[in-house]
């Protein structure tokens, strides 16, 4: 599957050990907690502007997905964690997310 273009799907059971391991390797900024029930990435910023013009494009694409993030935002960064609630874990909405977000400009990469 390539994550950049695929669309959320309704979800209910988590992936197996190895599509997860595929994944992440996709993805090798993000970090699985140990349970592996979420993943979650910190994004770097100059300023709260840059802050928040990212935690509006991630809305954009929470609201394009139907998926939605945790989102912890700071003055010069913005933390995500994705995981899929109606799965109790991660799915594969959780790196389409992932991935999207990204793709998004980051001031210090
Ligand atoms: C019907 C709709 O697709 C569901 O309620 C979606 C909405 N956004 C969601 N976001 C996340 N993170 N997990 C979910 O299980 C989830 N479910």
């Amino acid at each position: 599957m390539n994550l950049l273009l695929a669309q959320c799907t309704p979800q209910r059971e988590t992936l197996p050990l190895e599509q997860l391991a595929e994944w992440l390797a996709q993805v090798p900024a993000w970090r699985a907690d140990p349970e592996h029930k979420l993943i979650a990435r910190r994004f770097a910023f100059e300023n709260f502007y840059q802050v928040m013009a990212f935690v509006n494009a991630v809305a954009e694409i929470a609201h394009a997905q139907d998926h939605h993030p945790e989102m912890h935002v700071g003055y010069s960064a913005c933390t995500l964690s994705y995981t899929t609630h109606a799965a109790g874990g991660l799915t594969a909405n959780d790196f389409i997310c992932a991935a999207q977000a990204d793709a998004l400009p980051e001031a210090f990469p």
